[in-house]
Parts: structure tokens; C-alpha cells; sequence
């Protein structure tokens, strides 16, 4: 299949499009989004002036991952104390902007732990700035270094539980570029097995109702040139069924002390396939998602979202008659069902990889010990 996207432009592949950038053009520093609602049609910058821009971003998934919403929260930090707003509203409204992925809150934390701390020390507004600036520099390179690790720990672990190569994988939602500052968490471990010549196959979850499989991990995929199958969600089960899946590699947005994983809506099923049919259900994450101050998987608070996006579809050729501004699949009226994310527990999950190496089985004493080693206590928003 010709890539229908080299078209649009120079041919860039994922990893050299910044899904997020600092840059500080003459009339003021700005943060610069990759808009990942607009792909894969069309590649649209947004460029954020201040931090409530950011949060918009963020709410409506222009901007969108966990890790990467850390970073994003990071920068709106900076941007609001390098451009004289009140720095604790900014991050208070970054912070509170999605609820499950504690990275968010993260990335806030650290910014703003920076300028406060750089004018405690006597330093002017300006020096707090750029201290939050060089936190969240800091925490981007970071991801970037802890992408590239996690990448080479999961094909280490793929090699060890399917001796002979040749991995056929599924994922699900999106884990790639686009929600790090590197090539991504389980995407990258699908990333690294391609370079390495043993990913015979990526099944993709389009995973609905945002599509972050079918409209971004395909576009990762096929911009670096990978074999991958789309397919809807429901139809997972007949390709475990089928014996055509040798592992299962998702993210995460928050990992709770008892090692309890919060993931995209439609994780927990792919848990218990995998769990059925005997296959790795393999959960790839950064120590920035593991917050060991939220005690188990019924403590993660899950986003709900609206009901819109279960209810209509964007379709930018047809008439837009719904709440949303998309195209009604359903009778005008429908109450959806819409949680962002489902919580899969640790007795389902083969194992959590993360920059600091592979933890299996999950346990809270392994993920205490492995966030001790790292010198992370757990996060805490
Ligand atoms: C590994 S971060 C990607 C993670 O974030 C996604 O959620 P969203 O698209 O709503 O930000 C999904 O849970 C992915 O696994």
C-alpha cells in the first residue's frame, strides 16, 4: 500500500515529529502541539500562547498520552511564569485538566517544585521561570531516555517468552511519538522488534470510540514502515481465538502501588483473553505512571467522558447535526456509557516494563522496590 501519507507534505517519519515543542519566537515563548485530533488526515500544528490554551489541548485530546501530558503540564508551567501569569492557578488548571494519567500531575508538580523553589532562593520571578523551563526540559529528555530503555527491556522480554522471533503483537489505543518525548512506551517495544527483523505482524486495536489505534498507531506504523493489520476492538477475541497473537504490549496512566493498571477503555478485555488463551499481556510504562500513593485500581479515579463521542462520529463531508458537532450514530437523545480508561489487575498482567528493567509477576513489593532502586518514592499529584 503506497503511504497515502507521504503527500501530505516532507515525508517525516513519527519519531522526527515533535508531538510537542518549546520555542521562543520574537514576540514571546510558546508551546507548539502536533493537534493528534486532526491526524492522520492532516498534520496541524497548535501553537499555545498560554497555559489555559494548554488545557484545551489537553482536554480535547489535541494533546493526549500519558507521558507526554506530563510534559505538556511541564511546559505550561513554564509558559505561564515565563509570560507573568499566576503560576500556581496555571498549574492548579494544568493539573486538574484529565484526571487518570498521574504523569500529568507530575509534570506540573516538578515545574512548579522548580520556580518555587528558585525564588525562595531569593531568585526574581524571571530566575523561577526558568528554572520551571529547565524542569520541563529536564523531564522531556528524560521520557526520551526512559523510551529508548523501556523499548530495548520489552523486546528483551518478547525474545525471552517467544523464543524464535518472528512476534505477531497486538496493541492497543495509541503508545507511540505521539504520547512521549521519545518514540513512546509498548509502541516502541513494537518499534524495536520491527528493527530488529522479529515483528512478523502488529495487530492494531482501532480503539473506539477516539480511534487512537486507527487514526494514530496506524499512522505510526506505516510512516515507519511496519507490517500492522487494523482491527475494531470486538474483534479481538476470534484473532486470540485464531492463535494469532503471541503478546499483548499496552500503556498505562497510572499504575497503583498494588501494581493495579489504569489503560484505555478495552484494556481489561484484552487482560482477560490473553489470560484465557495463555498469551503475555505485557504492560509498558515509564516510573512517572506509577504512583504509589494511590492504593489500588478502585482508588484510580477513571475519567468519564462525553457522551457525544460514543454517540457520533466526525465527518467532515456530512452534515453535522449532533451535540458534538459530529455525525449521530445513534437516536438524538442516547445516553452513552463513555469511560476514558478500565483497570486491569496485577494478577492479569505477565509483566510491567519499565525504563529500569522488567517486573514480573506484579507485585507491590517488586514495583516498591523497583521505584526505591530508581530513587522514585511514587508519585504523587
Ligand atoms: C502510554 S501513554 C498512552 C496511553 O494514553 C492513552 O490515553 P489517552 O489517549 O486518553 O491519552 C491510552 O491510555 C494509552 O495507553
Amino acid at each position: 500500500m503506497a503511504d497515502q501519507y507521504a503527500q501530505s507534505g516532507e515525508d517525516k517519519r513519527p519519531s522526527e515529529i515533535p508531538a510537542i515543542r518549546w520555542e521562543e519566537p520574537p514576540e514571546g515563548p510558546v508551546v507548539v502541539l502536533l493537534d493528534q485530533t486532526r491526524l492522520p488526515a492532516e498534520e496541524v500544528e497548535l501553537v499555545c500562547t498560554d497555559a489555559s490554551a494548554l488545557v484545551e489541548a489537553i482536554r480535547s485530546l489535541a494533546v493526549r498520552g500519558a507521558p507526554l501530558l506530563g510534559i505538556a503540564g511541564a511546559y505550561g508551567v513554564a509558559l505561564a511564569a515565563v509570560r507573568g501569569f499566576d503560576v500556581d492557578d496555571a498549574a492548579d488548571a494544568l493539573a486538574g485538566a484529565r484526571p487518570t494519567a498521574v504523569n500529568l500531575s507530575v509534570g506540573v508538580r516538578r515545574a512548579r517544585a522548580a520556580y518555587r523553589a528558585a525564588v525562595a532562593e531569593g531568585g526574581d520571578p524571571a530566575q523561577g521561570a526558568r528554572a520551571a523551563l529547565a524542569a520541563a526540559r529536564q523531564l522531556h529528555r528524560e521520557d526520551a531516555e526512559a523510551s529508548a530503555r523501556m523499548a530495548g527491556h520489552g523486546l528483551a522480554l518478547l525474545d525471552e517468552l517467544l523464543p524464535g522471533g518472528g512476534h505477531r503483537v497486538l496493541t492497543h489505543c495509541n503508545t507511540g511519538a505521539l504520547v512521549s518525548g521519545g518514540e513512546g512506551t509498548a509502541f516502541a517495544v513494537a518499534l524495536a522488534a520491527h528493527r530488529a527483523g522479529r515483528l512478523r505482524r502488529l495487530w492494531v486495536d482501532e480503539t473506539r470510540p477516539l480511534l487512537q489505534g486507527a487514526r494514530l498507531t496506524a499512522y505510526e506504523a506505516a510512516r515507519n514502515g511496519m507490517g500492522y493489520t487494523l482491527l475494531t476492538d470486538n474483534a479481538a477475541g476470534s484473532l486470540f481465538a485464531a492463535g494469532e497473537v503471541d503478546a499483548v504490549l499496552v500503556g498505562a496512566d497510572r499504575i497503583a502501588a498494588d501494581g493495579s493498571v489504569a489503560n484505555k477503555v478495552g484494556t481489561y478485555p484484552l487482560a482477560v483473553l490473553a489470560r484465557y488463551h495463555h498469551v503475555p499481556f505485557i504492560v509498558v510504562a515509564p516510573l512517572t505512571t506509577v504512583d504509589a500513593q494511590t492504593p489500588d485500581g478502585a482508588s484510580i479515579e477513571v475519567e468519564q467522558r462525553p457522551g457525544y463521542e460514543v454517540t457520533e462520529v466526525s465527518a467532515p463531508q456530512a452534515p453535522v447535526t449532533g451535540a458534538g458537532g459530529g455525525v449521530p450514530v445513534a437516536p438524538l437523545g442516547t445516553q452513552a456509557y463513555n469511560p476514558a480508561f478500565d483497570v486491569t489487575p496485577p494478577e492479569l498482567v505477565t509483566a510491567i516494563v519499565t525504563e529500569e528493567g522488567t517486573i514480573s509477576p506484579v507485585t507491590a513489593e517488586a514495583l516498591a522496590e523497583m521505584c526505591a532502586g530508581a530513587g522514585q518514592g511514587g508519585q504523587r499529584s
